[in-house]
């Protein structure tokens, strides 16, 4: 087995992973090296520290490092095998991944360009018009972004009782894979219990029943071409439109996931139940992590002015005045582009990533991997592998451009992306080329239309916010 801190007898490491465990797996990087194990009371753990290993591995051996942990709560009960993100390596995974590729890949995603523009422009006014809630703009904004992408809705408001429905079930599927959440994880036996007498699966099951309902309801609507739903009503202001209009674009993209997946449902194998959860899951995968990853960004701006200042002196000289930028614009904005880069190296919103199980007992460098041992990519340390990012915890754009500002470098060792926030080889995020857009339009017209600055104390000093502080109340950060 790869290296493993000494553990106690059965126990083994449990007691040694505090909550930001990723901090902790940095630390025994150094002592242990690219790759080390750990006992977690029986269960093996492989952490992957370096872009080497975690390439030679995920992307390389994808054949045996595809699937996922079991997780009975969240993947069996909650979502009845239907989430593409939990449900183990095989068939439907295939089937399910097919599907979302058909829309989400950077050939076609495109397609949801004037969506995103349109809500990047909403989100530009909502912070003018009411900068306090800046961080709860942001999370309507990307929720209403891949809502509108995948269900054709139109604009969602702050307090839509469709979003928190959706929120509440992700934030049970969050606690459910919480270490200690559920007897059942450690003693796979008692999933066998009759519901009558175990109460966590009757309501498990119970909630699985209502998300089915709520996914299903939300694709009735599109089949029978029902555009909106009666309890989402458009509220454009004349500002929006004119905001709207300046970006060259309308407002829809020409068909939505939904359509697309009912359209071609016979194609991909799926039933309805499958097709509808798959929709459900772009928007739990989608929505939370690119909302904080945008609030990372203002994290950075606040932080680095100067990067704030170089970034609207590029958008200035490109865009002007007289309207907002556009996608057009993104070959002509490389500084923006390496800006998204480095928000996502920066400060990684899932700092391990999603876990991966080995589908079978393997080799590497002369250590024994066994079949069934959970494998953890350290994203957080490739980010900050110092060989590649001698100064990894500064905010630095720069270091994804050439000497003269104007074309993009990127180490090959990270997907050529800058990053490996995104994850690795098959089952790398879905929607990447989807949240890579909607984070430069959001940041470009951002920076286009306002400062961002620190807050000031009663005495008129500035706070400066804590880069370290961080929420991590459920599996994003
Ligand atoms: C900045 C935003 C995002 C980040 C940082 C992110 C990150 C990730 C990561 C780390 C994984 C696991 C990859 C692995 O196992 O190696 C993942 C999976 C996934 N992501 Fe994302 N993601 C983001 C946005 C999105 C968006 C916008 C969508 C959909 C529109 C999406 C859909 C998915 C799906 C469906 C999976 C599961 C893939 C599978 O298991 O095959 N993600 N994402």
């Amino acid at each position: 087995m790869p290296p493993c801190p000494p553990g106690l007898p059965l126990l083994g490491n449990v007691l040694q992973v505090p909550n930001r465990s990723w901090l902790q797996f940095e630390q025994w990087k150094t002592m242990y090296g690219p790759i080390f194990s750990l006992n977690m009371a029986g269960q093996s753990v492989i952490v992957l520290n370096t872009h080497k290993v975690a390439e030679d591995l995920l992307d390389r051996r994808s054949n045996i490092y595809s699937d996922r942990p079991r997780f009975i709560m969240a993947c069996e009960i909650l979502t009845g095998n239907c989430l593409m993100t939990f449900i183990p390596y095989g068939d439907l995974w295939r089937r399910l991944r097919r599907a979302a590729h058909a829309d989400f890949n950077f050939r076609v995603v495109d397609k949801f360009q004037p969506i995103q523009a349109k809500e990047a422009a909403s989100l530009v006014l909502d912070m003018l018009n009411d900068p306090d809630s800046w961080m709860e703009h942001l999370k309507r904004s990307t929720a209403s972004c891949v809502l509108s992408s995948v269900y054709g809705w139109q604009r969602l408001g702050k307090d839509d009782p469709v979003v928190a429905k959706i929120h509440a079930h992700i934030s049970r599927l969050g606690s459910s894979v919480l270490p200690g959440a559920y007897l059942v994880e450690l003693f796979p036996f008692m999933k066998k219990f009759p519901s009558w007498i175990a109460k966590w699966k009757r309501e498990g099951e119970g909630w699985h029943r209502k998300d089915t309902e709520m996914f299903e309801g939300f694709i009735n609507g599109v089949s029978e071409k029902i555009v909106s739903s009666p309890l989402l009503v458009p509220r454009y202001d004349m500002s929006l439109i004119e905001l709207t209009k300046a970006t060259g674009r309308g407002g829809s993209s020409s068909s939505t996931f939904v359509e697309s997946l009912i359209e071609n449902q016979a194609k991909y194998g799926l039933t309805k139940k499958q097709t509808a959860w798959l929709a459900g899951t772009m928007f739990g995968a989608g929505a939370e992590t690119t909302a904080a990853s945008m609030i990372v960004f203002i994290l950075a701006m606040t932080l680095y002015p100067s990067v704030m200042r170089k970034a609207q002196a590029e958008i200035d000289a490109v865009v002007g005045r007289d309207r907002v930028p556009n996608f057009r614009d993104e070959p002509s904005l490389p500084y923006i582009r390496a800006i998204v880069k480095e928000t996502l190296r920066w400060r990684p919103v899932g700092p391990l990533g999603v876990p991966r199980r080995t589908s079978a007992e393997d080799w590497y460098e002369g250590y024994y991997i066994p079949k069934g041992a959970m494998i953890l990519p350290n994203i957080w340390a490739m980010n900050r592998d110092p060989t590649i990012f001698p100064d990894f915890d500064e905010f630095r754009p720069e270091r994804f451009l050439d000497p003269s500002g104007t074309i993009g470098v990127t180490p090959p060792e990270t997907h050529s992306m800058g990053h490996v926030t995104y994850g690795f080889g098959r089952r790398i995020c879905a929607g990447y080329n989807f949240a890579n857009k909607e984070m430069f339009i959001d940041i470009a017209m951002l920076l286009w239309a306002l400062n961002i600055e620190k807050a000031v104390d009663i005495h008129g000093e500035e706070i400066i916010p804590d880069r370290n502080d961080i929420n991590e109340a459920g599996a994003v950060v």
